[in-house]
């Protein structure tokens, strides 16, 4: 099958290429100009990198190899500051380039980098996961965790490309895969319904990296999140609906220390945001967001004794404004709307409704 190339909008705009096999087309989404690459990618997928690593080489860039923790203990100031002093080592100027390879938490962390090292220098993304493929590498968001919570240091920075070559896919485990279609059927709920329905045709196969319908899961999910960031990059509005179901679901992870996959907790913030949405007098979306939820293996549920430590985690949400807690919710399938202030009681309710 031929790569299918989806352009985001904005001041900046840039490519994402998704293919089978597609390596070979890294070179070209680096901006005119670059002498050395500084590679960033997990120390423990070396074969991910590979050919990466070949293929700048081969088009005649200087190729610094950068290796960092893997998954999640990758996006914490220390790390970040180690590439600092190895872009420095490297004497990486403002006309090289960084190039992120593995999954959101390593796309992240290299997008941080390169939008801080001489305060931005341009980054191209190499997602290895679904969920790096159909989220994190797209849309310019980067950032880093810091003991107070998830995200809470990071810039906005395009890449100048996303390369999503669709087969390393079959190299993650089933939990891995599952975690990117979170963020999948959140796409579904806030915009393109079809994508609920193309799951819930054949959750079986959405669960496979070579299921019927995956490529085009894939291309949608990319097309709505390339729709929204291309009108509002910095999240002035519109972007905040990318957000459903991640105030809880953040508040989750720091309470798990990040061992809980990032998919795995947006979807336990999806079924507490379908709640809220109910409970406010809006949509009622509980049971299909559970039913699809389950039907691909996704957690619904969480622990009530974690919830008064949930709700401080949730102070710091970059939604807030003020003392004033704000969610995304929907006033329909695919109408995303904001709940403004809520009650704590009405926070609790809907909290209660996803306990185990
Ligand atoms: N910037 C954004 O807009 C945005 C959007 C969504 C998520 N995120 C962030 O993305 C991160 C989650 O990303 P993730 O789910 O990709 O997790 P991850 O980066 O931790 O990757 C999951 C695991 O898969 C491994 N892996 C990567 N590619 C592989 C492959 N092809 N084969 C085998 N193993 C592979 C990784 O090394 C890791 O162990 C979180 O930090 C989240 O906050 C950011
Ligand atoms: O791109 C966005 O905007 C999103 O909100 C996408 C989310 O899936 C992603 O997890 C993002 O990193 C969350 O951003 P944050 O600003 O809440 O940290
Ligand atoms: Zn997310």
């Amino acid at each position: 099958m031929t790569a299918t190339r989806i352009t985001v909008s904005g001041d900046s705009p840039y490519d994402v290429v998704i293919g089978s096999g597609v390596q070979a087309e890294l070179p070209g989404l680096l901006r005119p100009g670059v002498r050395t690459v500084a590679v960033v990618r997990p120390q423990g997928l070396p074969e991910l990198s590979r050919p990466v690593l070949a293929a700048l080489a081969d088009a005649g860039y200087e190729v610094a190899d950068l290796p960092v923790p893997d998954g999640e203990a990758c996006k914490t100031p220390e790390v970040a500051a180690g590439l600092w002093s190895a872009l420095g080592r490297h004497g990486l100027t403002r006309s090289d380039a960084v190039v992120g390879v593995g999954g959101g938490a390593t796309t992240d962390l290299a997008g941080f980098v390169a939008g801080t090292w001489l305060r931005g220098v341009q980054v191209v993304l190499v997602p290895t996961t679904l969920l790096a493929m159909v989220d994190a590498a797209v849309g310019g968001k980067n950032g880093i965790d810091t003991p107070e919570g998830k995200n809470l240091v990071g810039t906005f920075l395009p890449p100048a490309g996303v390369l999503c070559d669709l087969a390393v896919l079959p190299g993650l485990t089933k939990a891995d895969y599952v975690a990117g279609l979170a963020e999948v059927i959140k796409g579904g709920f806030i915009a393109d319904p079809r994508i609920l329905t193309l799951i819930e045709s054949d959750p079986e196969g959405a669960t496979r990296p070579d299921g019927p319908h995956t490529r085009e899961l894939i291309e949608r999910k990319i097309r709505v999140k390339a729709d929204v960031v291309g009108a509002d990059l910095r999240e002035q509005g519109l972007r905040e609906i990318l957000n459903y179901g991640h105030t809880l679901a953040h508040a989750i992870e720091r309470d798990e220390h990040y061992t809980i996959r990032h998919g795995e907790a947006v979807a336990i913030g999806m079924v507490y945001a379908a709640e809220l949405s109910r409970l406010s007098g809006r949509a009622d979306l509980t049971g299909r967001t559970r039913a699809v939820l389950t039907s691909v293996g996704l957690p619904v549920s969480y622990h009530a004794a974690a919830w008064p430590r949930l709700r401080e985690h949730m102070r710091l949400d970059k939604k807030n404004r003020g003392a004033k807690q704000r969610f995304v919710v929907l006033d329909d399938l695919a109408r995303p709307a904001r709940l403004e202030d809520p009650a704590e009681e009405l926070l609790e309710a809907a909290y209660k409704e996803i306990t185990r």
